[in-house]
């Protein structure tokens, strides 16, 4: 009997009702290592369920995990939030069917066509993965993004808006409501509209929790619709609420089938028995892989252009999950797993040589899907019998074998085909995977305590460039060296003085100069030696 063959028998999970296959054949762990992990794997099922019943699973913030619950709300441990899930698919089902019936209608166009989604991270990237990967001639509406302070960026989305914006809908949506680059980009929306003369509150709804800034505002301002975010949903766990459905939806995409889809996935994760368990396998495949301490990467190629954004999807999921100092008893263990890709076979030309060629840092998880194209679309043939889709299984397969040969690991993902179930199933076996992992490894996947140290320094940056700003237009009209800028602002910190200043200098709205000095000294000196003044005081 072949070896090989054996080996990918024995490691090949395949459901037939979801139509998923999971090969970790290429992992090539030891034949004992998932009979040693299998204590842990119990004790993982055991934590999952009481999660599941509503324990506090994000303990460090007092909080439970319910995602799992919004597609199967019957299993949410109290009325209350079983009926919070089930009204709000109703009200996002019943405001896009409004929308498309141009029943709730813009202030001046005839009916939205548009969705402008404002949202970052977790309130963006599910919606992107989604709208992308399920994109049809039959959308009933175009969705664009801001999911940054990228002032050029905002430009670029509303010059591709165009004509388009005063049949746009804003859906603004943050989980805490209080998250610049979101309210950045809420005030430059509300900007474009009102240079029409539209008033952007006719436009616009909100995702966001109950009482949060954005939800103040939104009642403020009078927005047309609101709709919850819960502190028992993670945002990188929230495509299947509000935060993806509405968007979805409003799409014309089946959230329905995709909220079933995850909910089938969810029943087959939830076995104990390891071998049916696609989550548990792919979990304990990333730790013999990293050897559980994150010493190799995750690239994930999806040989599927609808997919492309799922390595950045997953990057959220895994590393805000995953990437953590401490584990649960306080030791400093410095986790997680470096997740990156993009899809193939266009990698193939661009990082794929050093994959097999080079340092042996990763392991490579391929996505694959088994119908090419709509079949109503036809085929062609490249070469005689041979089709696009061939070549593309046969790169996939390729690389998974030349990479084999060297002793890379892989991972297979198989779906029959890509739809809306399918993604869904797809969300949930990585949301599932995540907490499996999580729990092997002993750390809470449910807080991202790192991502507020650079928050609160940003932070800390626009503090001091008002004081910067008020020294310099205390003195208006004198040049003044960066130790003096710096002393008029009250800062002990000139490089970042320094910092400011030059990105207000190439910013001149707010009349602030770059002034060389004088003498040949300057003119060779580092930059540091120029002098600053504001032009005329505003
Ligand atoms: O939905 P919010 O509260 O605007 O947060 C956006 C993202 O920011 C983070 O809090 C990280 O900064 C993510 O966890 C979250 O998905």
């Amino acid at each position: 009997m072949n070896d090989g063959l054996d080996r990918f028998r024995a490691h090949l999970f395949h459901d037939e009702r979801l139509g998923v296959w999971l090969d970790t054949s290429r992992v090539r762990w030891t034949a004992d290592f998932l009979d040693g992990l299998e204590p842990r794997l119990q004790a993982a099922y055991e934590a999952m369920a009481a999660l599941e019943r509503g324990a506090l699973a994000n303990a460090d913030e007092g909080r439970m995990v319910g995602h799992y619950w919004l597609r199967a709300p019957e299993l949410a441990p109290d009325p209350a939030i079983r009926d919070a899930i089930t009204t709000t698919l109703g009200r996002v089902l019943t405001f896009a069917e409004d929308v498309h019936a141009a029943r709730i209608r813009p202030e001046r166009a005839s009916r939205f066509r548009d969705v402008l989604l404002i949202g970052i991270g977790g309130s963006a990237l599910g919606p992107q993965l989604v709208s992308a990967a399920l994109t049809s001639p039959a959308d009933r509406m175009r969705v664009w993004f801001f999911d940054n302070t990228d002032p050029d960026g905002f430009d670029r989305t509303l010059d591709a808006i165009g004509d388009a914006l005063p049949g746009t809908l804003a859906v603004v949506i943050s989980k805490s409501g209080g998250t610049k680059e979101t309210r950045n980009g809420m005030l430059e929306a509300e900007a474009a509209y009102a240079r029409l003369g539209l008033d952007f509150a006719k436009h616009a709804v909100v995702v966001t929790g109950e009482g949060s800034e954005l939800d103040k505002h939104a009642v403020a301002r009078g927005f047309l619709d609101r709709f919850p975010m819960w502190d028992w949903v993670g945002g990188r766990t929230s495509e299947l609420s509000a935060v993806g459905l509405l968007p979805a939806a409003l799409q014309g995409l089946d959230v329905e089938d995709m909220l079933r889809g995850a909910r089938a996935m969810d029943e087959v994760t939830r076995s104990r028995v390891t071998k049916r368990n696609p989550a548990a396998q792919l979990a304990a495949a990333w730790l013999s892989a990293t050897g559980g301490a994150g010493k190799k990467d995750m690239v994930l190629l999806p040989y599927k252009d609808r997919l492309e954004l799922f390595s950045r999807y997953a990057q959220q999921l895994v590393m805000e999950s995953l990437g953590k100092r401490l584990d649960r008893q306080g030791r400093e263990v410095w986790q997680g797993i470096s997740v990156y890709g993009n899809k193939g076979s266009t990698d193939q030309h661009a990082y794929v040589q050093q994959l097999r060629d080079g340092v042996d840092n990763f392991f490579v998880t391929f996505l694959e899907v088994l119908l090419d194209r709509a079949p109503q679309r036809g085929d062609l043939s490249v070469e005689p019998g041979v089709t696009p889709g061939d070549y593309l299984s046969g790169f996939l397969q390729g690389t998974r074998r030349a990479l084999d040969e060297r002793g890379r690991a892989s991972i297979t993902i198989t779906l029959e085909a890509l739809d809306a179930t399918s993604l869904g199933a797809l969300i949930a076996l990585y949301e599932r995977a995540v907490g499996i992992y999580a729990e092997l490894v002993d750390i809470n996947a449910y807080h991202q305590p790192g991502v507020e140290a650079g928050k609160k320094a940003a932070q800390a940056v626009i503090d001091l460039e008002q004081r910067v700003l008020a020294g310099l237009r205390a003195k208006a009209g004198t040049a003044l060296s960066l130790a003096e800028v710096a002393a008029a602002a009250g800062s002990d910190d000139p490089e970042t003085v320094f910092w400011i200043l030059r990105h207000l200098s190439a910013n001149p709205r707010r009349g602030v100069l770059r002034v060389r000095g004088q003498g040949a000294e300057a003119e060779v000196g580092s930059p540091l030696d120029w002098s600053w003044m504001v032009a005329a005081a505003p």
